[in-house]
């Protein structure tokens, strides 16, 4: 249901709010929620993980160490029908290098093989200011992901994204 989505956007927006200024990324906030029950199973922010971490990559990486798991196996302990709702559209380049979180969440499979994320719902397309234009979504779709839009908080998520940098 659309009301929904957008009560689970403006929580990941609300993760977005906690994360520390800079002016070299954005400022982001993702849920990781079992689509089936509507269970919140993780939330993240840009940076609350230590080193230079992503909010996607923080959803993750939190949900694995509560199951005692690396984050790169995260997807044996998350339910077949898990879902990421992220304030801004999954990084397929980092200027930092670092593993990007269309490849974090593709690679969430599970024992069996099968993706455990079936769908990234993002609030925002990522503006062209670090890496030009992002092909994260494509990526994704590529890779059986669907990503659907979820209307309505663009310019709050702009304006949190982007409070680190000059204006
Ligand atoms: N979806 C998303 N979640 C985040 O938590 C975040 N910070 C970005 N930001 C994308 C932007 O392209 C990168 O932040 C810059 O490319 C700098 O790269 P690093 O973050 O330093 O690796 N995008
Ligand atoms: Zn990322």
């Amino acid at each position: 249901d659309p009301k929904d989505h957008l009560q689970y956007m403006r929580l990941a927006l609300d993760q977005a709010q906690e994360s520390p200024p800079k002016p070299s990324n954005f400022r982001v906030g993702a849920l990781l929620v079992d689509a089936d029950t509507g269970t919140i199973l993780s939330r993240g922010y840009t940076l609350e993980c230590e080193g230079n971490t992503h909010a996607e990559q923080c959803c993750l990486l939190k949900f694995a160490k509560a199951h005692d798991l690396p984050e790169e196996s995260v997807g044996e302990a998350l339910p077949t029908n898990t879902v990421i709702y992220t304030t801004m559209e999954p990084c397929n380049l980092r200027l930092s290098g670092n593993l990007p979180c269309a490849d974090r969440i593709i690679r969430t499979r599970g024992k069996d093989g099968q993706p455990r994320i079936k769908k990234v719902y993002l609030g925002v397309k990522e503006p062209e200011k670090f890496v030009g234009e992002n092909e994260g979504r494509k990526k994704l779709e590529e890779n059986g992901i669907e990503c659907i839009h979820v209307p309505g908080l663009e310019d709050r998520i702009l304006s949190v994204a982007t409070a680190g940098h000059e204006q």
